[in-house]
């Protein structure tokens, strides 16, 4: 991304092992020419870091966090307790329980500080970037069309879908 254009989104990850799964949120911001940042940040072993990262969120321009974590993924809650820049939840599928200790750990947010909570996965890390881009796109006209283009376009490739009968 251009370093002139300031970021409007910024995707987290708690280490580099989760990119395979967060690249899928960058590549769609890309896609669909987002300004973004993309970084590694964790609670666990940079607290610091990432206190600065949220506070400093909402001044440097940012309009939603995509944060993804794997394991005890407290990253996302973490950067939502100081800000109140959205911020999407990407459960990291995990080494020993699928992700789905990384799914429980981002949802069961308490009340009053929410995550919204993607998939687990590259699905969800997709997913989190096209409700970035939509929440966007409510005040910014020449992105809702494309994403409504986007929309046609998949539902015409689902409307091709031919079965080996
Ligand atoms: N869940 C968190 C946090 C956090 O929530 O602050 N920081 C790192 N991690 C996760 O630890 C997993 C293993 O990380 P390593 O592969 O670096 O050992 C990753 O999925 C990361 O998101």
């Amino acid at each position: 991304m251009n370093a002139t254009v300031k970021p409007v989104v910024g995707v987290v990850m708690g280490s580099s092992s989760d990119w395979d799964v967060m690249q899928h949120a960058v590549a769609v911001l890309k896609d669909f020419g987002i300004a973004h940042e993309a970084q590694v940040i964790s609670a666990h072993r940079m607290p610091d870091q990432m206190f600065a990262y949220a506070e400093s969120a909402r001044e440097r321009g940012l309009r939603a966090i995509i944060a993804g974590a794997g394991g005890a993924a407290h990253l996302p809650g973490m950067i939502a307790a100081k800000t109140i820049v959205p911020v999407l939840g990407v459960p990291v599928p995990s080494k020993y329980l699928r992700g789905e200790d990384s799914l429980l750990s981002i949802v069961q947010m308490p009340k009053g500080i929410p995550v919204a909570t993607y998939a687990i996965g590259e699905a969800g890390a997709a997913n989190a970037a096209l409700s970035a881009i939509a929440m966007l796109a409510t005040t910014d006209d020449a992105l809702a069309a494309r994403l409504e283009a986007f929309r046609k376009t998949q539902t015409q490739v689902a409307l091709d879908m031919k079965l080996p009968t």
